[in-house]
């Protein structure tokens, strides 16, 4: 009975700055966090390197930081992922086992497209707030390099096809941020300066070597041409290399420099290649717990996870998302705008995220302070866990975060989060 009222008085989450940051046994608490590299989709040095391959190589290295932690409390694996068939339920399951997480802990495979990573890390943290596990890894995966492109295009049957607003959900993604440019009259210079500040904050942040500590570097088998003098012939080589840094971010990017890339989209559209999130690859994952647990096995505790809400928007202007769904998880933090220190918010397009800062009146200064995903990557299912990670260093002690991101086919999501 003790347990249930406690139990209760905690999903009635008591709400406010000071009640969320707050310190109690059942809290769901993150001891770690950690992500690959982000590297360019098709051509960068996990190009070859499957999904699978990128969870095992980042649970591992998550495993082997946090030396305290026996992975044999995790009872539950939650992976998100957007493009493998099935969001990557078998191999992902089967990743966790050769990561070294033994068979008893259960897995689920989830897809909710751009968001998955986050909604993994929610779904692992209800688990633990209900009282159904004490202890759970969430993260989020994606090779581009090998599932994206015309074989992953939605396929939709005449029956929707002739519904004039479920068509909506399979418009291209690119289109639906000219759709969002349009509609809220966000010209090409205000994105591209907008893209430019985020490449220059990534380059800051890779300068001051502010990833380091979130980064689990990976060595991976690249297929490379074959250079050699002695062989004509036109072929390849493997080589061995360790991935420990984003390959999108580039130094000395200005409005100017990327007003004179052409549109990827439309003709006479303003999204392209600079001020657009960029094709990659990658993996974030997140180890949740109740804080009793943490504080009973010395495990150190980065932060607390507060609350997530997800919300659907129209389809066509999708990359709002955001801005609907951040007012809502603040509603159930019972906290403001104000109130938060730093956001994470996924730039899929320029447009999108200046329409979502716009909308919500935010303070460009706490967004995204270390690049978001133009100039970072945007490895789908990965991009929810790898903000987290982001987010929770760039968070001083007691402060508190939001996370957020559009989603494809007409959602935003977002979670709070308070700096230990
Ligand atoms: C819910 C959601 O989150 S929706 C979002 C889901 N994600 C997407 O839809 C992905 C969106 N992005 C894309 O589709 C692609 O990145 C595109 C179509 C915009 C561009 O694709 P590509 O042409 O393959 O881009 P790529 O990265 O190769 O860049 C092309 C060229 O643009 C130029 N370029 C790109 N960025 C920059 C920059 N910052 N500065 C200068 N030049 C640049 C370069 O010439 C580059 O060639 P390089 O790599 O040899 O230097």
């Amino acid at each position: 009975m003790e347990r249930l009222t406690q139990l209760a008085s905690h999903l009635t989450t008591a709400k406010g700055v000071s009640a969320i940051k707050q310190k109690n046994a059942d809290d769901v608490v993150i001891v770690a966090a950690y992500r690959t590299a982000l590297t360019k989709g098709g051509k960068g040095l996990f190009k070859d390197t499957a999904s699978e391959d990128l969870l095992i190589g980042l649970v591992k290295g998550l495993l082997a930081k946090t030396p305290n932690f026996d992975p044999k409390l995790i009872e539950d694996v939650a992976i998100g992922n957007v493009l493998n068939g099935g969001a990557g339920a078998f191999e992902h399951r089967a990743a966790m086992l050769a990561a070294g997480i033994p068979y008893s802990a259960a897995f689920l495979a989830i897809n909710r497209q751009c968001s998955s990573g986050l909604i993994a890390v929610n779904d692992i943290a209800n688990k633990i707030l209900t009282g159904q596990i004490d202890v759970g890894l969430a993260g989020g995966v994606e090779s581009m390099s090998k599932n994206y492109g015309p074989k992953n295009a939605p396929q939709f049957s005449d029956l929707l096809l002739r519904d004039k607003e479920a068509v909506k959900c399979g418009i291209p993604m690119g289109i639906t941020n000219e759709n969002v440019a349009e509609k809220y009259t966000i010209d090409r210079a205000t994105q591209d300066a907008f893209a430019a500040a985020s490449y220059n904050k990534a380059e800051r942040a890779v300068s001051q070597g502010l990833f380091k500590d979130e980064i689990i570097p990976l060595q991976v088998t690249i297929e490379v041409d074959n250079d050699s003098e002695d062989d004509e012939a036109d072929d390849t080589i493997k080589k061995t290399v360790t991935v420990d840094t984003d390959e999108g971010p580039r130094a000395g990017v200005t409005a100017a420099s990327l007003g004179k890339i052409k549109a990827a989209f439309k003709k006479d559209g303003t999204t392209h290649a600079g001020n657009a999130s960029q094709i990659s690859d990658g993996a974030g994952a997140v180890l949740l717990m109740r804080r009793s647990v943490a504080i009973k096995h010395g495990l150190p505790i980065v932060g607390k996870y507060v609350a997530t809400s997800a919300v659907g928007v129209p389809p066509e202007i999708m990359g709002v998302g955001p801005a609907y769904a951040i007012p809502h998880v603040l509603a159930q933090a019972g906290i403001s705008t104000s109130d938060v220190a730093v956001y994470e918010i996924n730039e899929a397009f320029a447009a999108q995220a200046l329409f979502c800062i716009e909308h919500l009146g935010l303070d460009k200064s706490k967004v995204n302070p270390r690049g978001g995903a133009i100039a970072l990557g945007h490895p789908l299912g990965a991009t929810g866990a790898r903000q987290i990670a982001t987010i929770l260093r760039e968070l001083k002690t007691g402060e508190i975060g939001v996370t957020s991101m559009c989603i494809g086919t007409g959602m935003g999501a977002a979670a709070v989060f308070v700096k230990e």
